[in-house]
């Protein structure tokens, strides 16, 4: 700026003044020039000057561009501008400066906080214009603004938030929001004035001990789990985190944040506490579970071994381990459609071991079960690999021999004879056993194996009735004689209790007097549809079935009651010998049930005479010699019946003390022309007589037969001779007629 004096140069005082003036304008330029806020000088409305500060605020980029323009320009709208002027002219008219803050405008258009300050040049006269000065203080204002939001946020938190706040400045509570107050029973200012609330009241945990505690021993920055006390005395479990509010200046305390997880903590206690019971319950249940498992594993296990063991019991037979019939059965499927496919031969071998039951009832189904085992064995080693032996039950075995036509069945046949000759050593018994085997081929005895095996058997039963330990094939003629056996058998079985068996009596006369000693008690069997059945065929059939134990003591008691008749009609004299098969003489109650039927008669047992079989004493002798004791001791009489067929020895002889020898009738029926036997039965009489035992003939049918007889010194005949086995009555009649001979009886008697 400069001023313009005109002709006032020549004037020192006026120079002095002027330059004065220049000075003062430079300066003022300068300070408005490096103001820091905007100045401007407006006279009627209009910017007459600015310093650059304020161009630049409205956003001019030099002073020049607003010299000039309207100052309304300035403001957001004229209403504004004039609005301005309402309430500052007033007091700017009295001297005063005024002073305010608006929103002014800049040259963009955008509007921006100002705060203004405006003074007349010349209160008294307006018109000489104002000096305005302007600070943008939009960013200011703007701050401002965003900072009492935060604070009214913050306050807002503070009021509002559902967790304890807490400010403690040099160990004290300063300040708390209203949450902490109502989490421990207070109001936010009895809090603040805890101090003097005297501490015992609370005990060691009242808050205000608490809060000191916090506040003193925190580190700023404090987070983890606090038991404050509520006013009531109970406690408050908090989640506390503190912080200081200044790290760089701890003077201004710190700021705890407390959240009550009282019901939290109990809810959690609670389930901790359901928990560990769930935990002890899923435990409890875990082993009784593992123990069900455990059971289940074991009924499993066991319902897995009794269902092989009922596999097993299904298909073996218990005893020997053999394949049983089903087993059999099944193999044979097999076998019979390959034998049929490939047009190669199959044998079935039905065997039956000889008088096995006699083994089981003298010495006992134990040994009895022994013995079959090792036969098992025995069989078993015999055949091939791919042959089935099979136990159909009892001392009954069937071989399945696939590929063997009947010289190869021959050959096993032959092979299992061979095996039984060795003696089986049961525990101190040792025994033989001889097997009785049928051979069925495949497929003209039989196309399945039902009809197969009940050829071999038919076949089996012929080996047995044709003298045993043999074997023999099945021929179609066989059917009629064994499907008789089984008749006989099932017949049997009721013939007792149907009064079918009657005995007839042979008398035994005494050679050295003539009279009849005793009667021999045969027993005779008439069934209605089979007729008349001989002994030699329905013995065999009841010791090979076991009938011939009831059988046998029906005998004795009829044979007792039948001589106890006679005694009392006075032939007191006279005795009955009653046959005892083999199985009975092994029944360890023999004696015993002897003594018992002549007890419940009056019979002496001296008239009692027991005719054994040379065979009874093969297989134990030992055995043997005691039952023979026992029955000797008691008074009854034994003989040895069809002496000469057997192998008895002499000194066994001596031993079982036998009273009398049955001399065989085969050796008597040839006397008269074979000189053999004549030999035989004269040594037999000797032998006898040396041994101090009686002689009797059996079989004697002629004269010539009685005479050598006699000349050799036998003790006694039975035979045709004197009379066949006739009932009780036609005895009685004898014993009353016969007259003790000289000359001899015969024909008087047949
Ligand atoms: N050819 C001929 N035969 C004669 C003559 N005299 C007697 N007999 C027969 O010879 C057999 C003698 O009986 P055994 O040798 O004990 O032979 C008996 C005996 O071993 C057995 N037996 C008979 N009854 C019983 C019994 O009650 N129990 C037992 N276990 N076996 C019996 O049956 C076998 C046969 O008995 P039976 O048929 O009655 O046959 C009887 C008898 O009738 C004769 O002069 N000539």
């Amino acid at each position: 700026m400069s001023l313009t004096l005109g002709s006032v140069e020549q004037d020192p005082a006026l120079v002095t003044a002027h330059v004065d003036l220049e000075r003062l304008s430079r300066e003022q330029q300068a300070l408005l020039d490096s103001a820091g806020v905007g100045i401007a000088f407006i006279k009627n409305r209009v910017v007459v000057r600015c310093n650059p500060h304020f161009a630049k605020i409205f956003g001019f980029s030099h002073r020049d561009q607003v010299v000039g323009i309207r100052s309304a320009s300035l403001h957001p709208s004229r209403e504004e501008f004039k609005a301005l002027g309402r309430s500052a002219y007033p007091s700017m008219i009295q001297g005063k400066t005024f002073k305010t803050e608006r929103r002014l405008r800049r040259n963009s258009g955008h509007l921006f906080w100002a705060s203004l300050t405006g003074h007349l040049i010349n209160a008294k006269a307006p018109h000489e214009g104002a000096i305005w000065i302007v600070d943008d203080i939009d960013e200011q204002r703007h701050r401002k603004a965003l900072l009492s939001s935060a604070i009214r946020e913050k306050q807002l938190l503070f009021e509002t938030a559902a967790v304890g706040i807490a400010y403690f400045r040099q160990g004290a509570l300063t300040r708390c929001n209203p949450h902490l107050g109502t989490m421990l029973g207070y109001e936010p200012e009895t809090l603040l004035n805890l101090t003097n609330v005297p501490t015992s009241l609370l005990a060691n945990i009242s808050p205000l001990n608490v809060l000191s505690q916090m506040s003193a021993s925190s580190s700023g920055n404090f987070e983890g789990e606090l038991t404050l006390a509520h006013q009531q005395g109970h406690r408050i479990e908090c989640e506390a985190r503190s912080r200081w509010v200044d790290p760089l200046d701890r003077s201004q305390g710190e700021v705890w944040i407390l959240v009550d997880i009282t019901e939290r903590k109990n809810i959690q206690a609670m389930l901790t506490k359901a928990q560990a019971e769930l935990e002890r319950q899923v435990h409890e249940r875990t082993n009784e579970l593992s123990a069900t498992i455990q059971t289940l594993h074991q009924e499993v296990e066991d319902r897995k071994r009794v269902q092989e063991r009922i596999h097993w019991m299904a298909h073996y037979d218990p005893l020997t381990g053999l394949p049983n019939r089903t087993f059999m059965a099944d193999r044979s499927q097999e076998a019979i459609t390959q034998a049929r496919n490939n047009a190669s031969p199959l044998a079935v071998i039905f065997l039956d071991l000889d008088r096995f039951k006699h083994v089981n009832d003298s010495l006992g189904h134990k040994v009895g079960d022994a013995l079959l085992q090792q036969i098992a064995k025995r069989l078993r080693a015999v055949v091939r690999e791919k042959d089935t032996v099979a136990r159909l039950g009892g001392d009954e075995f069937v071989l399945l021999l696939p590929g063997a036509n009947a010289q190869g069945a021959a050959r096993v046949a032959g092979k299992l004879q061979e095996a039984s000759l060795r003696p089986y050593q049961i525990g101190h018994h040792e025994l033989s056993m001889a097997p009785s085997m049928g051979i069925a081929l495949f497929p003209q005895d039989g196309e399945d194996i039902d009809s197969l095996t009940q050829s071999a058997d038919v076949a089996m039963y012929h080996a047995k009735l044709e003298g045993r330990n043999t074997y023999r094939f099945f021929t179609p003629q066989m059917h009629a004689k064994s499907v008789r056996a089984l008749q006989l058998e099932n017949a049997m079985r009721r013939a007792l209790e149907r009064n079918e068996f009657t005995l007839h009596y042979q008398p035994q006369i005494c050679l050295h007097t003539g009279e009849i000693r005793s009667v021999e008690a045969l027993l005779r069997w008439n069934q209605p549809e089979l007729g008349s059945v001989s002994p030699g065929e329905f013995i065999p059939v009841a010791e090979d079935s076991g009938q011939i134990l009831q059988i046998g003591e029906w005998v004795l008691r009829k044979a007792v009651a039948q001589l106890q008749t006679w005694h009392q009609a006075g032939f007191g004299q006279l005795k009955v010998a009653v046959n005892l098969s083999a199985i009975q003489f092994h029944q360890p109650q023999l004696p015993e049930l002897i003594s018992r039927i002549l007890l419940e008669s009056d019979i002496p047992p001296t008239a009692l005479e027991l005719e054994l079989t040379e065979g009874v004493a093969v297989h134990d002798p030992k055995a043997a010699t005691l039952t023979m004791d026992a029955l000797r001791k008691s008074g009854v009489w034994l003989s040895i019946d069809d002496f000469g067929t057997g192998y008895s020895s002499l000194s066994q002889l001596k031993r079982f003390q036998i009273y009398k020898l049955k001399i065989d009738q085969s050796f008597v029926h040839d006397l008269d022309h074979d000189s053999n036997d004549r030999a035989i039965v004269s040594a037999i009489i000797r032998m006898a007589q040396a041994l101090g035992i009686q002689t009797t003939a059996e079989g004697v049918e002629t004269q010539e037969q009685l005479d050598f007889l006699r000349e050799q010194g036998c003790d006694e005949a039975q035979g045709y001779l004197f009379s066949r086995p006739v009932p009780a009555e036609q005895i009685s009649e004898l014993l009353c007629a016969y007259q003790p001979w000289s000359p001899p009886p015969s024909p008087a008697f047949s």
